[in-house]
């Protein structure tokens, strides 16, 4: 028999026909599989120029693992263990075991009948095996070419963000308190609009900022569902109060990131402005550890994205460039990653199963969460009522202070007033997914 936890409701899952995962499952995912194999495909002669017939070998078997993981999908087979023998591996394998306890020795963990995050999560795995099992093309990140892409067409957007910076570093020492939270009101906001432009919803079609984000923001207003930016802002403002006289601001903040192109860039501003305005010493950057879910941030893609600022042809995009750089020589900002972002767990498990991640973040002050996959690991990816409380879904996670900035790309949403999600869905049936609304959530551990 299936074991049932009491108070929790079950895992959205795609076993529920026309649900919003069965249409991930049965359409979105298979898509950004073909995707994935096209991109190798056209990547052919670059491998064999790189890697000679070598190159040309591992370009057909990465493409055979591929179409058999698609064929997998679309059939509902059973999930079966990776077999790369990579650093999660054998975490990832007990995880299936995990699953199967969970569900019941009735039937196999599969695509169609288990968790949607779990199941997602996979596949990307699933992607990573197939290129690292073919050695000379182990590093190739089958998502590149949209990030890049992403990056280049949102560079108008950029680059009034940044002017926009610029202005308000320029009366910096003239800011009131009250004109401090303003810009800091804006420049959070911009970060969590910044999460529409994912891939990952659009299986991978163009999703670019193309508008000024900080004239959006007044129309954007009532798209916000929740809005506790009141309470992250005190959050910055207590420890400075706590600090010891002369010292400013909190130690340390930290971003979980999402979105590489437009999002990481909005992230980057709004992480100068907490330094560069004393409001925090340090920010720590987490990012993912391979590709995942189409457009999310690697090591790789964060400091491109710098030398890509600092390279722009423009004054103030450069100088915020050349900035960030030195934040990352001198040490104010950091990029970590760490295999428990790209593993399928609820955040509730972390304390348990990554307790090393976990210490880390309790040293924060605070945690920026990014993005609609954080929320859904959040909140467990369950079927919470819409009125439960935030913390109640966080089932014992709170390492620090923590916020979670967040458009809404999945049906997944507590904290709403009562009556506030079936208004919202008298208005507009897919409200909690299609990416039109936004939450900015707040949680303090006791
Ligand atoms: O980049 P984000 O905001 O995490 O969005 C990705 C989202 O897109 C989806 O793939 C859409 O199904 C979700 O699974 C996921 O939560
Ligand atoms: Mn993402």
């Amino acid at each position: 028999m299936a074991a049932v936890q009491s108070g929790v409701p079950p895992s959205l899952s795609a076993k529920v026909t026309g649900s919003f995962a069965y249409l991930t499952i049965r359409d979105r995912l298979p898509t950004i599989l073909t995707k994935v194999i096209d991109t190798i495909h056209r990547n052919k002669n670059t491998f064999f120029e790189e890697h000679g017939e070598e190159g040309i070998e591992a370009e057909k078997q990465a493409i055979g693992l591929l179409s058999k993981l698609r064929n997998e999908l679309q059939t509902d087979k059973p999930v079966i263990e990776l077999t790369d023998g990579l650093e999660d591996t054998d975490s990832w394998n007990e995880y299936l075991q995990r699953q199967q306890r969970l569900q019941g020795d009735q039937e196999p963990v599969s695509w169609f009948k288990s968790p949607w995050l779990y199941v997602e999560c996979y596949m990307y795995r699933r992607i990573q095996e197939a290129v690292s099992l073919n050695p000379p093309i182990s590093n190739f990140d089958v998502f590149n070419e949209g990030k890049t892409q992403s990056f280049y067409e949102s560079q108008k957007a950029v680059m009034t963000l940044c002017t926009f910076l610029e202005d308000t570093q320029k009366n910096a020492e003239k800011l009131s308190p009250d004109q401090l939270s303003e810009h800091f009101s804006k420049l959070l906001q911009i970060s969590l609009w910044g999460n529409k432009c994912d891939l990952s919803i659009s299986a991978g079609q163009d999703n670019s900022q193309k508008t000024s984000p900080v004239d959006a923001l007044a129309g954007l207003q009532p798209y916000i569902l929740v809005n506790d930016s009141g309470m992250v802002w005190s959050t910055l403002m207590s420890s400075r109060r706590a600090g010891e006289s002369g010292e400013s601001g909190v130690d340390r903040v930290d971003i979980v990131l999402d979105n590489a192109g437009f999002e990481l860039v909005t992230d980057l501003v709004l992480a100068d402005f907490l330094v560069s305005s004393g409001l925090a010493r340090k920010i720590y950057f987490h990012g993912k550890s391979f590709p995942w879910f189409v457009s999310d941030v690697t090591a790789n893609d964060f400091h491109w994205t710098i030398r890509q600022t600092m390279a722009a042809n423009h004054k103030w995009m450069s100088k915020r460039g050349f900035q960030w750089q030195n934040y990352v020589k001198e040490g104010a900002w950091s990029y970590h990653d760490h295999p428990f972002w790209t593993q399928p767990h609820e955040f509730c498990d972390m304390a348990a199963d990554a307790p090393d991640l976990y210490a880390r973040l309790q040293q924060a002050d605070l945690i920026l969460f990014k993005g609609d996959l954080n929320y859904r690991k959040l909140t467990g990816d369950r079927a919470w009522e819409h009125t439960v409380a935030f913390s109640t879904a966080l089932r014992g996670f709170g390492p620090a202070p923590l916020c979670s900035l967040r458009t809404l790309k999945a049906n997944v949403q507590v904290g709403l007033q009562p009556g506030q999600g079936e208004k919202l869905a008298s208005k507009d049936p897919t409200w909690m997914t299609n990416g039109k609304y936004a939450v900015i959530q707040f949680y303090r551990p006791l």
